[in-house]
């Protein structure tokens, strides 16, 4: 249990900060449902009550007691979330950080694939895969679950149901796994090739000291410092970077680099370079897409890319260290990285 496995590298589908919620439980009298998913690691103030009893950084139910409140029709408690972004699961961690008189004997987690906008009631009817059997838990702990694919096959999920046998508290829940986006909403219109949302992925960074490069290509905008890429403070001259392989192959129209809340921490100056490899890691083969930029603090830098060349993979390049908050590549999928979208949404149907 002390070794975190390689699955925990990959992005948490679940997380609010993607887009993710706790759209149902049956119960959540002493700590709400929406916990679960919260980016933060969760914190503990120990005799500190509410009117309900010790206020927790987690989704905690009553004790239940046969035919009392908030058991009704229900074996166990459990709690639905809606993947901020649908996808292939490959494991789920289950934190029960200061649950110790109050934590599941057990958990239990399935999974579905429910297309449209549905509401609880049409979920609670869905048709569930069971993902990680019912499995022991221990109090103030992270479990790590590995997920196989169901059957060999592998599915694209949009909910996921968190069972805790038969009641008790939970911290965090992390659903990590790989984004598979619906093609039709990149077909044929400017998208950002570099969103999280549409299938793009950090492959390599130099350093990710304070916050991690995956946040550059997150949803929405970056609220705190904490919310982007911030590297140490380098000694050597040599520069931070990262690598992202893009949502598929596709031409770039606009790139954004910002700097939001970067304000005695901004890069000097960037250079973005580009690769066009699909279906394969970006190697040396690196062209220049915006050449060497100043960069302010606090400020979102716009490029306007005429005639650029279709890229796969972006090497963005910081000198000589600071933060980023988001980058964005506005642009369109080529026929050929269209393909790939949809054979892949083929492959996860
Ligand atoms: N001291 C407690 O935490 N008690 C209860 N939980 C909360 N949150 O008050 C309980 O019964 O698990």
């Amino acid at each position: 249990m002390s070794d975190t496995p390689s699955f925990t590298r990959l992005t948490d589908l679940a997380a609010r900060d993607v887009g993710g919620a706790v759209v149902w439980a049956n119960d959540e009298f002493f700590g709400e449902k929406e916990a679960l998913i919260r980016p933060e690691l969760p914190t503990f103030s120990p005799h500190t009550f509410g009117h309900k009893g010790q206020v927790v950084d987690g989704w905690e139910t009553r004790r239940r007691r046969p035919g009392g409140p908030g058991v009704q029709g229900t074996e166990h408690d459990s709690a639905i979330i809606r993947l901020g972004i649908p996808g292939v699961v490959r494991g789920v961690t289950v934190d029960t950080a200061f649950f110790i008189g109050n934590y599941p004997p057990h958990a239990r987690v399935e999974a579905a694939s429910v297309p449209g906008f549905p509401t609880p009631a049409d979920l609670l009817a869905a048709e569930w895969t069971e993902i990680v059997p019912v499995s022991p838990l221990s109090g103030d702990c992270e479990h790590h679950f590995a997920v196989e694919a169901a059957g060999g096959a592998e599915r694209r999920f949009t909910h996921v149901r968190l069972a805790m046998i038969p009641d008790g508290g939970i911290a965090r829940f992390r659903v990590y796994g790989e984004p598979v986006p619906d093609p039709r909403f990149l077909a044929g219109v400017p998208v950002d090739l570099a969103a999280l949302t549409n299938g793009a992925q950090i492959v390599a960074a130099s350093n990710m000291f304070f916050s991690a490069p995956e946040n550059l290509i997150k949803p929405g905008e970056s609220r705190v410092m904490g919310e982007g890429w911030e590297t140490a403070r380098r000694r050597d001259g040599v520069g931070d970077w990262i690598e992202v392989r893009l949502a598929a192959q596709g031409v770039p129209a606009v790139i954004e680099i910002d700097t939001a809340n970067y304000k005695g921490n901004a890069p000097d100056h960037i250079v973005l370079l580009g690769a066009d490899r699909p279906g394969e890691p970006a190697g040396s083969d690196w062209f220049e897409v915006i050449g060497q930029s100043s960069m302010l603090p606090d400020y979102r830098h716009r490029f306007r890319l005429d005639d650029a060349r279709p890229v796969t993979h972006l090497r963005l390049e910081v000198r000589p260290d600071g933060g980023v908050a988001r980058l964005r590549v506005l642009g369109t999928l080529t026929d050929s990285g269209l393909a790939a979208v949809q054979a892949r949404w083929q492959d996860n149907a």
